[in-house]
């Protein structure tokens, strides 16, 4: 098992060596510029219908704090856009930087934010999420920028609260009754295009569906996020930042528009 990482020898740079498809044509995350996007009125708006009751727990895996979610049937769902039919809501996580002024995995017109929240879907077509992983049309992520601001959201406080108990990797809570749409914002305007998973095993099977307009966040609550540590309880300490990986080049990928 190769431990891949976000610094030094086991970074970014050196994932091709376990994970060859890292160094693919359809690889994420990736720079979207204005004058290389094509609107495509055709873009059908996006739909979240997600059931509080499907939340299970948060857990930190030294990687990203992640939420997960009963996707034993089409309980949380996501639909419409570029998506072929419904996508079941597997696990949200984040991506973060050590300081407010980096932090998210795409990176829009040269702008880089404190962070980006991804929410995983897989498509019910196949028999299962691992058996979706295989396929171009298997995935699809909806991601959301995280924006430092003076008047957060107040839902992300929820997520910022359970904070406390995972501090170390391997820590998993209790994290019922939410409903992450609470987290979206007000518009559904996005970009979207064909790409991979940001870390390993890279697979080439996601559709990613990226969200124009960031949500706010505090300061303190990134340095909340910044407070979780990637090494297990008894281990030296390890911040848990900067697990966002550069972007990738573009190739012939078309990235389409939603709005003009
Ligand atoms: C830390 C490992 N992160 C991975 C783990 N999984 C993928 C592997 O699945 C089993 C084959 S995942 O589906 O949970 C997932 S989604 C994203 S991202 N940043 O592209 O939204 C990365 C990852
Ligand atoms: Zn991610």
């Amino acid at each position: 098992y190769y431990p891949w990482g976000y610094d030094g020898d086991n970074g970014p740079d050196h994932w091709h060596k376990n994970y060859p498809i890292a160094k693919g044509r359809h690889q994420s995350p990736i720079e979207i510029n204005n004058k290389e996007v094509h609107y495509d009125p055709s873009l059908l708006p996006w739909f979240a219908s997600y059931d509080p009751g499907s939340a299970k727990t948060i857990l930190n895996n030294g990687k990203t704090c992640r939420v997960v979610f009963d996707d034993s049937f089409d309980r949380s769902v996501l639909r419409g856009g570029p998506l072929p039919g419904v996508f079941r809501l597997r696990q949200l996580h984040f991506h973060w930087g050590s300081s407010d002024d980096h932090g998210s995995e795409h990176v829009v017109n040269g702008v880089r934010y404190a962070g980006e929240l991804h929410l995983l879907h897989w498509n019910p077509k196949y028999s299962n999420y691992l058996d979706a992983v295989r396929r171009t049309d298997g995935i699809a992520v909806l991601a959301i920028f995280l924006q430092v601001g003076k008047t957060p959201k107040p839902e992300m406080k929820r997520i910022l609260e359970e904070i406390n108990a995972i501090k170390t990797k391997g820590k998993e809570a209790p994290f019922p009754n939410f409903d992450p749409s609470v987290l979206f914002p007000k518009s559904h305007d996005y970009w979207t295009y064909h790409g991979s998973f940001t870390t390993p095993p890279c697979e080439e099977c996601i559709t990613w569906i990226v969200l124009r307009e960031p949500i706010i966040v505090s300061s303190d609550q990134m340095a909340k996020l910044r407070s979780l540590s990637k090494n297990a309880e008894n281990e030296p300490d390890l911040p848990l930042v900067d697990n966002w990986r550069p972007t990738q080049p573009r190739y012939f990928r078309m990235v389409s528009a939603s709005f003009l």
